[in-house]
């Protein structure tokens, strides 16, 4: 068994107890109420799901199993010469909840580099595909086309005990996670690069055998990393998290998993909003001729998309209530590295104007930027200017987080998942106080 296997199976051990006491001792305590608003309103802040992967504060942001953005990308070890962590060794920390040791971490990148051969035929299917297909259209697609190769769905149909079900899902996570930056890379060379594919080099990391594979010198091989590492995991309520835990929840397997919570990545209110983002800037810098706009432009450009009926993409969320600590570390990554970027510099200028008028107009909850807001300007600046691919980016980045929250949702044995729904008429008799 490989050693990131057996680390699993000790926590394992040690969490199905806690889970199983809860359910059995305490399974009718109240946890929270449901208004009509939640039930119509996308059930926002209804407290109904459980992942100890991640925890997102309203106004503190993110935290990876208990740590903050600087204290992952300080503790976790780094790939020797670069300013970043493995993302093998951050998957190795969202698994297990423990920070890996060097060796721990070189034992995870074998495993990848061993799964990482992806099938040809993978490769024939995207190229089959029109080649204005959409980048996450050709990604989730790829991932679909290797379903058959699903350990999980072989040994359900052999049949397998529930409690060893997390083990082939895990296989399945492990084989699929180390295929992506290849799938991914593939795809952009083919749409933008004339078909000009860079083999992959089993000896770099996940991180820079991307970088390498997209073609692109350093230091993109450390924003990869950084970009895998912020976009893994939001907690399990998003979009994307949610779709993936409730499709595996039907004991779809991995790779049905994946494509599915891709699907709701690709939406323009979640992970699409980063292409949003830069759709958006460009139409202003095309209309001011690249001139830096002041700030009263800049505020006419804004209350002009809004007027419009529009949302300013890469502001505003669901359950933040203050700017999103991805977004902070991505800003302070630009003013270190690219503080005179005219885009950086059109990024930094919503950042004073749209949180104010967001305010004024006073219907979004939340008026300050998130992660989309920031992440597509440095992909623009080292040279991935063709911003349908963003998503792709935020889409392995995800990966991460989505197939751990799964595995661990199989190894602590949670149901099918199947909320109850009730029509308008129940509604209003519960409303009106006739039930
Ligand atoms: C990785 C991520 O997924 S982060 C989010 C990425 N998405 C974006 O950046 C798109 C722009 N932002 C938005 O559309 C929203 O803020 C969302 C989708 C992120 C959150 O939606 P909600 O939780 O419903 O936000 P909220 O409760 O504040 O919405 C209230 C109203 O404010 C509006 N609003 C919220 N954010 C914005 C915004 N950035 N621009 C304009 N209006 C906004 C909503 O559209 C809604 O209007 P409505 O009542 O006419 O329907
Ligand atoms: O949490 C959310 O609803 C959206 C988000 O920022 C993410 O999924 O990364």
């Amino acid at each position: 068994m490989s050693l990131l296997k057996e680390k699993l199976q000790e926590k394992i051990a040690i969490e199905r107890p806690r889970t199983e006491k809860l359910l059995k001792e305490y399974g009718n305590v109240k946890v929270d109420e449901v208004t009509i608003g939640q039930i119509i309103g996308g059930m926002r802040d209804i407290k109904s799901l459980v992942t100890d992967i991640s925890y997102l504060d309203p106004y503190e942001g993110i935290r990876f199993r208990g740590l903050t953005i600087p204290e992952v990308l300080e503790k976790l070890p780094k790939v020797p010469g670069a300013e970043m962590p493995y993302v093998e060794g951050f998957y190795y920390f969202l698994l297990t909840g423990d920070l890996p040791t060097e060796n721990e971490v070189n034992a995870i990148h074998e495993e990848f580099n061993s799964r990482k051969q992806v099938p040809d035929y993978v490769f024939k299917i995207i190229k089959s595909m029109p080649i204005d297909s959409h980048p996450m259209t050709m990604f989730a697609t790829a991932i679909m086309s290797m379903q058959k190769d699903s350990i999980f769905a072989k040994k359900y149909h052999e049949g397998v005990k529930k409690t060893d079900y997390w083990q082939y899902y895990f296989e399945d996570a492990l084989n699929l996670l180390a295929k992506l930056p290849e799938i991914a890379a593939f795809i952009y060379r083919l749409k933008y690069r004339n078909g000009d594919i860079i083999p992959p080099d089993p000896n770099l990391d996940f991180g820079g055998n991307f970088a390498h594979m997209m073609g692109i010198a350093k230091p993109y091989d450390d924003i990869s990393r950084l970009y895998f590492i912020l976009h893994s995991d939001h907690e399990s309520g998003n979009v994307s998290a949610h779709t993936g835990h409730l499709v595996a929840s039907a004991l779809s397997d991995m790779y049905y998993a994946i494509s599915a919570m891709l699907n709701g990545l690709a939406g323009p209110l979640h992970g699409l909003a980063n292409e949003e983002v830069l759709r958006w800037l460009h139409g202003v810098y095309a209309q001011l001729g690249g001139k830096i706009p002041t700030e009263e432009e800049m505020k006419k450009f804004v209350n002009d998309t809004l007027d419009a009926g529009k949302v300013i993409p890469g502001f505003g969320h669901a359950v933040l209530r203050k700017t999103d600590p991805r977004y902070m570390a991505q800003r302070e990554f630009c003013l270190k590295h690219l503080p005179d970027d005219p885009l950086f510099k059109y990024v930094d200028l919503l950042f004073k104007v749209v949180p104010d008028i967001l305010l004024a107009r006073g219907k979004a909850k939340n008026p300050w930027p998130n992660v989309d807001a920031q992440s597509g300007v440095i992909q623009w600046y080292y040279g991935v200017k063709e911003y349908d691919f963003y998503t792709v980016l935020f889409g392995i980045g995800r990966s991460l987080g989505v197939t751990a929250n799964i595995v661990w949702a199989r190894a602590l044995g949670y149901p099918i998942e199947r909320p109850k729904s009730l029509t308008t008429k129940m509604l209003e008799d519960i409303a009106f106080g006739k039930k």
